[in-house]
C-alpha cells in the first residue's frame, strides 16, 4: 500500500543546538534505513520551507502509523497522510 505524506517541521527556535544536531542526525539515520528497506520508496523537500513529500510503501495503516511515529522528530512533525490508490489512466 503506497501513501503520500507530506511532513512539516516545526522545532522550537530555542531548542539547545547540539540536540538539534543530534535528531536532524538521528532522522538521517532513521530515514536512511527506510529507504534502504525500501519502506519509504521516495523522499523530497518542499522547496523553501522546513518540510517533505515523503512515499511509503508499506503493508498496512499500522505499519505506517508504526515507522511515521517512530521517526525521531515525531514530536515536531505535522504529518498529512493520503493513501494512493491505482489511476485508472496509468500506464504503469
Ligand atoms: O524533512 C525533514 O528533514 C524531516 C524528516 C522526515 C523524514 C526525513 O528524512 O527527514
Amino acid at each position: 500500500m503506497q501513501y503520500m505524506v507530506r511532513m512539516t517541521v516545526t522545532l522550537p527556535p530555542d531548542l539547545d543546538p547540539e540536540v538539534r544536531e543530534q535528531l536532524v542526525a538521528a532522522e538521517k539515520a532513521y530515514s536512511q534505513r527506510l529507504q534502504q528497506e525500501g519502506r519509504i520508496a521516495a523522499i523530497w523537500r518542499v522547496a523553501g520551507q522546513f518540510a517533505n513529500y515523503c512515499l511509503f510503501d508499506v503493508a498496512s495503516h499500522d505499519e505506517l502509523h508504526e515507522l511515521v511515529s517512530g521517526l525521531p522528530m515525531f514530536g515536531y512533525i505535522q504529518a498529512e497522510v493520503e493513501a494512493l490508490a491505482t489511476h485508472p489512466n496509468s500506464i504503469r
